[in-house]
C-alpha cells in the first residue's frame, strides 16, 4: 500500500502543456429487479395529517421539471415573487436533477416545509414519468406509512400544458394532475388547489392569479386540522390508468398495456430532436446509432480507437449502437443527462430485434455514405466500411435493459458481427440471463458505495448490492471474455487503488481497461470541469499502482497494452501472456466458428497475438504505425 501511494504521489516527468493528451471518447451505458424500499413504518391505519399550518414562516421549496424551458421560467417567476412573501428565501430545485427523491417525497428532510411544484405534461416520455412512478410506488408499498408526507405543512401544484393540442381525453396537464393526486394520497395537504395554464393561451393570466391566491392563503393560513380532514378524504381508491406499471420486464406486457405504453423516444418529442441534433439516428422508438469519431478517423487513415490496439477492431468496420437509449443511472459525466430517458423498469413499447438491427445498419451506412466527399477518405477503407464487422453496444443507455437483447445478439452473430457489450452493473438478473457475447464489459465507475452514489447517481436504492451481484456473475461467467471498464474522474473516483483491487478480486475479469474521463463541455447541470480530466501520466500512475496492488495479493495481472491518444491502458490476466508475448487480440473468425459448432468454449479459445506497437511502454504507445497521427488538423511530425 505504501508503495502504491508513493507511486501515485511520485512527480511525473513534465510533459509540455500542448503535448498533454486528454482522454477522448467517453460513453458508458448504464433493468430490473424490484426495488427494495426504505421502510418507514408498517401500514396499519391511516395517521391523521396534523402538523404546522402552511404560512409565510414555513420553509418553501419550489420544484420544477422541464424539457423545453417554460416550466423553469414560470418556476423562476414564482421564486422571485415568493422571495418577498416568505420569511426565508425559497429553494428552487429542478426535480429532474434531484439525486434522492426519497429525501423529499418519502421521508421529508424538512418537516413543516411547503412544496410548490411547477410541472409540464408530456404525452411522450419525459423525466416526470419516473417521478410519478416513484410516487405511485411509494403509495402502493405496503411497508411504508400510507401518509409519509403528512409532516409537510403543505403542497400545491401548478400544471403547464397545451389545451389546444391536448385538450381532449383529459390529456391537458394530466401529469400535473397525477402528481397533485398522489401527493394528496401520500398525506400531504393542499395549501391551494391545483392550478393549470395553457402555454399557448392563458398561461400568464392563470399563473398570476395562482400566485395571488397562494400568497393570500399563506398570509391567512387555514388551520392544519381543517386541511387534514380534507387530505384524509382524498382517496378515491381508483387506480390511475395512465401510469404504466410494468414491474417485471421479463414478464410480457399484456396487449392492452402494450397499446397504452409510451414510446421511449417518440418522433415528436424534444428528446428526439435533441438526439438527432447531436448526430444520433434514432432507430424505432428506443434505439440509437451514431458514427463515432474514430470510425471517421480510420476512414481517413488517421488511426483507429484503442480497441484496435487492444483487441484488433478496425474502427471503420465498427458500428456503435444501443437498443435502449434509457438508463438507470444519471452519471455526472454523462453529457446527455437530463434529456435521456431514465427508469428502473422497462415501461415503454418494445421494438422487435430485427427492426432494430436493420434500422441501425441502415442509419450507420447512411452516415458512412456521407463521408464520401470528406478529404482524405481512403477508397479501400470506404468500400470495406459497408460491411460492418463489429458492434459496440456502448453508445448511451443500457443495452441489457432491452427485453430481447439475446435475440438481438444472435442476429448480430448470424451476420458475423462481433459484439462488445458494456453494461452498467445495475441489472444482475439480465446480466445472468445474457447469452454469449464476444466481449462482455461492466463499467466500474467507483470503488466504494458513497462515491459510486456521487458519480453514477443511480436510480436504484440498492445500487451497490446490484453492482456486487453483477461482479459475482462476472466471476461465474468464466466462459466469457470479461472486462471491467474503469473511468477515472479526478477528485471523484481516481484515488482508491485498494478499493478497485477489492472489486477486481471479487469478479476476476480477464481484462481491466482504465481510461481517463473525457470532458464533454459544460452544461448548466454539469458538475464537472476540465480539472476533473486526468492527464495521461496520472492514468499511467494509477494503473501501475493498481498492478502492484494486484500482484501483492497474488492476482496475476500485467500491464499489457496502451493507447495514449485515448488516455487508456489495459491490464490483462497473465494467462494472456504466452511465451513472452501478449495475446489480447481476438481471432474473430475462430469466435464465430466456435459459436456455430455449438461446443463449449472459453476466452482462451479465440485469442490472437497483440502487435508490439500496442504494448504498454512501446514507442508507438498504441498508435498503429500504418496510420498517420493528426492533431489540430495537421499531421504530427
Ligand atoms: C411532444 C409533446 C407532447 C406534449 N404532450 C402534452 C400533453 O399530453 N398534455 C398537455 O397538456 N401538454 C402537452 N404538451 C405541451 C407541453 O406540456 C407544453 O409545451 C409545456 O409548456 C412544456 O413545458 P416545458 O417547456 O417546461 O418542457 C406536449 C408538448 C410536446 C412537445
Ligand atoms: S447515465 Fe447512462 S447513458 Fe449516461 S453515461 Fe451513465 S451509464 Fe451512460
Amino acid at each position: 500500500k505504501e508503495e502504491n501511494r508513493a507511486k501515485l504521489n511520485e512527480p511525473k516527468k513534465k510533459v509540455p502543456e500542448k503535448e498533454r493528451i486528454m482522454a477522448v471518447d467517453f460513453t458508458t451505458p448504464a433493468s430490473t429487479i424490484k426495488k427494495p424500499r426504505k421502510v418507514v413504518k408498517p401500514k396499519t391505519q391511516k395517521t391523521k395529517a396534523i402538523g404546522e399550518s402552511a404560512s409565510t414562516s414555513s420553509r418553501m421549496t419550489i420544484f420544477y421539471s422541464t424539457l423545453t424551458g417554460s416550466s423553469e421560467r414560470y418556476a423562476q417567476k414564482l421564486h422571485n415573487q415568493f422571495k418577498h412573501v416568505m420569511e426565508n428565501e425559497p429553494d428552487l430545485l429542478n426535480l429532474d436533477y434531484v439525486d434522492d427523491i426519497d429525501e423529499f417525497f418519502l421521508s421529508p428532510k424538512t418537516p413543516g416545509a411547503i412544496y410548490i411544484l411547477v410541472l409540464p405534461s408530456y404525452e411522450t416520455e419525459c423525466p416526470l414519468d419516473y417521478f410519478i412512478d416513484s410516487l405511485k410506488e411509494t403509495y402502493n408499498d405496503f411497508r411504508i406509512d400510507s401518509r409519509p408526507l403528512s409532516s409537510l405543512a403543505g403542497f400545491s401544484v401548478f400544471g403547464i400544458g397545451d389545451s389546444e393540442s391536448w385538450g381532449q381525453e383529459d390529456k391537458f396537464c394530466y401529469q400535473a394532475k397525477l402528481v397533485d393526486k398522489y401527493l394528496g394520497k401520500l398525506g400531504a395537504r393542499r395549501v391551494f388547489p391545483l392550478g393549470t395554464g395553457c402555454i399557448k393561451t392563458t398561461i400568464d393570466e392563470s399563473f398570476d392569479e395562482y400566485i395571488e391566491h397562494l400568497t393570500s392563503e399563506l398570509h391567512n393560513p387555514t388551520p392544519a386540522s381543517e386541511l387534514a380532514d380534507i387530505a384524509d378524504s382524498d382517496d378515491e381508491g381508483e387506480d390511475d390508468p395512465s401510469v404504466m406499471d410494468v414491474e417485471d420486464m421479463g414478464k410480457p406486457m399484456r396487449v392492452k398495456e402494450l397499446a397504452e405504453a409510451k414510446q421511449m423516444v417518440a418522433k415528436d418529442s424534444p428528446t428526439y430532436k435533441a438526439l438527432t441534433k447531436q448526430g444520433y439516428t434514432v432507430v424505432g422508438s428506443h434505439s440509437g446509432v451514431k458514427i463515432c469519431r474514430w470510425t471517421k478517423s480510420a476512414l481517413r487513415g488517421r488511426g483507429s480507437c484503442y480497441k484496435f490496439a487492444f483487441y484488433g477492431i478496425k474502427s471503420h468496420l465498427c458500428m456503435e449502437t444501443t437498443p435502449s437509449l434509457s438508463c438507470s443511472n444519471k452519471c455526472v459525466f454523462c453529457w446527455r443527462h437530463g434529456t435521456n430517458p431514465v427508469g428502473t423498469t422497462w415501461r415503454w413499447q418494445v421494438d422487435p430485434p430485427k427492426a432494430i438491427l436493420d434500422g441501425a445498419l441502415e442509419g450507420h451506412y447512411k452516415k458512412i455514405k456521407m463521408m464520401k466527399g470528406v478529404p482524405g477518405v481512403q477508397a479501400a477503407r470506404f468500400a470495406e466500411a459497408f460491411t460492418v464487422r463489429h458492434c459496440a453496444l456502448s453508445l448511451v443507455g443500457e443495452p441489457i435493459f432491452y427485453p430481447h437483447i439475446n435475440e438481438f445478439l444472435e442476429m448480430l452473430h448470424a451476420k458475423h458481427i462481433s459484439s462488445f457489450l458494456v453494461c452498467n452493473a445495475q441489472h444482475p438478473t439480465e446480466l445472468a440471463a445474457l447469452k454469449r457475447v464476444t466481449q462482455l464489459y461492466v463499467s466500474i465507475d467507483s470503488s466504494d458505495k458513497e462515491s459510486l452514489r456521487k458519480v453514477d447517481r443511480p436510480l436504484y436504492r440498492d445500487f451497490w448490492e446490484r453492482l456486487e451481484a453483477c461482479l459475482d456473475i462476472i466471476r461465474e461467467k468464466r466462459t466469457h471474455r470479461t472486462v471491467y471498464r474503469l473511468t477515472l474522474v479526478k477528485n471523484f473516483n481516481a484515488e482508491d487503488v485498494e478499493g478497485y483491487a477489492d472489486l477486481i478480486a471479487r469478479g476476476e475479469p480477464c481484462f481491466v481497461e482504465v481510461k481517463g474521463m473525457t470532458y464533454c463541455g459544460t452544461s448548466k447541470n454539469s458538475v464537472l470541469s476540465m480539472e476533473n480530466v486526468p492527464y495521461y501520466e496520472e492514468v499511467q500512475a494509477f494503473v501501475e499502482a493498481l498492478e502492484t496492488e494486484l500482484q501483492s495479493r497474488g492476482l496475476e495481472y500485467g500491464l499489457a497494452t496502451e493507447h495514449a491518444h485515448s488516455c487508456c491502458v489495459l491490464l490483462a490476466q497473465k494467462r494472456f501472456y504466452i511465451n513472452e508475448k501478449w495475446y489480447t487480440h481476438i481471432d474473430y473468425a475462430k469466435f464465430f466458428e466456435l459459436l456455430e459448432s455449438g461446443t463449449d468454449f472459453g476466452p482462451m479459445d479465440y485469442i490472437a497475438e497483440t502487435p508490439s506497437w500496442a504494448y504498454y511502454g512501446s514507442e508507438e504507445a498504441g498508435f498503429n504505425p500504418v496510420d498517420v497521427k493528426h492533431r489540430r488538423g495537421k499531421p504530427v511530425e
